[in-house]
């Protein structure tokens, strides 16, 4: 089984090189692909400095829109999906998300912060199900309808599907891991903000399966 590694991406130029340079450094992972969702920074520029694939959207359509216009060309069974603006990411980190599936046929695997920082480590105690990073069997992805609208509701579709189908999903830890919140992003009101359309994003989701 090949694996394709999908980085959705809006305006992470200080961050998504050096996710790429982990991934390029990963002997399993046969493909990645950044996809520049509308950024208006250097975001674009910075990946393909860094000689990976990346597919430049004109607008800004979403997360989950961003990664199913990467599924339309990608070549793997496996498909990796990581956040751009993670902060620690290893290779072990990698294989820890991917070798379930490789190996012990598992369907899909979350990744979990863990040892790294505590507000963010929190929000993924307590909210596993939102994480971002996700391994997936290719035809798991494809199976699911309207992910491409779902934005922000991209993971918890994709919880909800798994669960409903009675997939096998396993939880992984991504120790020392962690990733920009939106209020370091963008500062305090912006950031607060775009949290709470991130949340209305997650419940419309949410009530559509
Ligand atoms: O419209 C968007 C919003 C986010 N993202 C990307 O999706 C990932 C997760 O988004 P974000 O970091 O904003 O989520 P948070 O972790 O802050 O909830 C990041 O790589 C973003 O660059 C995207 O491609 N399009
Ligand atoms: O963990 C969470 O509560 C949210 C918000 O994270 P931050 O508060 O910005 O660290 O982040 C996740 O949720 C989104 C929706 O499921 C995902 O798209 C992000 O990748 C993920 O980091």
């Amino acid at each position: 089984m090949t694996v394709s590694a999908l980085i959705p991406a809006f305006n992470e130029e200080k961050t998504v090189g050096n996710v790429v340079d982990v991934l390029k450094h990963c002997e399993r992972i046969d493909e990645i692909i950044v996809i520049n969702d509308g950024s208006s920074d250097n975001t674009s520029k910075i990946a393909k400095s860094h000689g990976v694939h990346v597919i430049d959207l004109e607008q800004n359509i979403g997360k989950g829109g961003a990664i199913c216009r990467g599924l339309q060309v990608v070549n793997g069974d496996i498909i990796l999906i990581l956040d751009a603006d993670l902060i620690g990411l290893k290779k072990n980190h990698v294989n820890d998300m991917i070798n379930p599936i490789l190996f012990e046929n598992v369907d899909m695997t979350i990744g979990i912060f863990t040892k790294g920082r505590t507000a963010t480590d929190l929000a993924q105690k307590f909210a596993p199900f939102l994480s971002g990073q996700r391994a997936v069997k290719k035809a798991v992805l494809d199976s699911i309808d309207n992910l491409e609208i779902s934005r922000y509701g991209f993971e918890i579709a994709l919880t909800k599907y798994a669960d409903k189908q009675g997939l096998d999903v396993k939880e992984v830890y991504l120790e020392n891991l962690t990733h920009i919140m939106k209020e370091e992003k963008m500062g305090l009101y912006k950031g607060m903000k775009a949290r709470v359309k991130m949340y209305f994003e997650i419940i419309k989701s949410f009530n559509n399966l």
